[in-house]
């Protein structure tokens, strides 16, 4: 089963995960996976990410090959022998965060829908997706504005496109409001898993 956590910057993705990584109840076999990966597609995004004048497309497409990557190294070969894989961030980072970057350049009229097409012939969909929800002003001052994706501003624009991708799959996501502490927070998702 595939189980992926979503949501913008600061909404406690990571700290979620790592606490479940420690957790006795979850099956020792799990796989705890990220987007982006420690690979060296993921180190490419990384610079593509440090870089405030990277071509928007060019970065959906290092984000991809990421992608591309993790599917056939890490998360395919777990699923086959039927592991728990538990990954921070996932292909609707994709949708919601180059569906945002992407909407500021004209190239498409609905970027969000052209990012969801570049995947959908080959990649494998989440089982569950866990949304922290958070404002983006509080993801914002969470997690310290040290990227150029790390404004309200434009947290705004990826969290509507959350809000579409949830409308649109409405079996798969489970919300978790997550501006509560972070003990209850992880009980919520701990709930939802279980
Ligand atoms: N529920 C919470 N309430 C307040 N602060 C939190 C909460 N969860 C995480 N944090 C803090 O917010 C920052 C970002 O958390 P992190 O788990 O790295 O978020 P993400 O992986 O979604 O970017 C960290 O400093 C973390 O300690
Ligand atoms: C996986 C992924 C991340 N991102 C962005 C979100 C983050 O601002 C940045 C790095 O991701 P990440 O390291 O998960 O950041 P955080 O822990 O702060 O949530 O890359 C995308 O824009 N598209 C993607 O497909």
């Amino acid at each position: 089963m595939l189980v992926t956590l979503e949501g913008l910057d600061g909404s406690g993705k990571t700290t979620v995960w790592e606490r479940l990584r420690a957790d006795d109840a979850v099956p020792p076999d799990a796989v705890f996976t990220r987007e982006p990966t420690d690979s060296w597609y993921g180190d490419a995004v990384q610079r593509s990410i440090d870089d405030d004048d990277a071509d928007s497309l060019a970065e959906l497409f290092l984000y991809t090959a990421d992608h591309a990557a993790h599917l056939s190294d890490t998360v395919r070969p777990a699923l086959s022998e039927d592991r728990l894989v538990v990954s921070d961030r996932y292909s609707d980072s994709r949708f919601a965060y180059q569906g945002a970057t992407l909407a500021s350049s004209d190239r498409f009229d609905d970027p969000l829908q052209f990012v969801r097409e570049v995947h959908a012939p080959w990649t494998r969909p989440p089982d569950r997706t866990v949304y922290l929800d958070v404002d983006p002003e509080t993801a914002a001052r969470r997690s310290g504005a040290t990227n150029k994706f790390e404004t309200a501003e434009y947290l705004a624009d990826v969290r509507d496109n959350y809000e579409r991708l949830i409308r649109d799959d409405p079996e798969r996501f489970v919300r978790v409001d997550a501006t509560a502490d972070p003990d209850t927070v992880y009980e919520r998702v701990r709930a939802v898993l279980e």
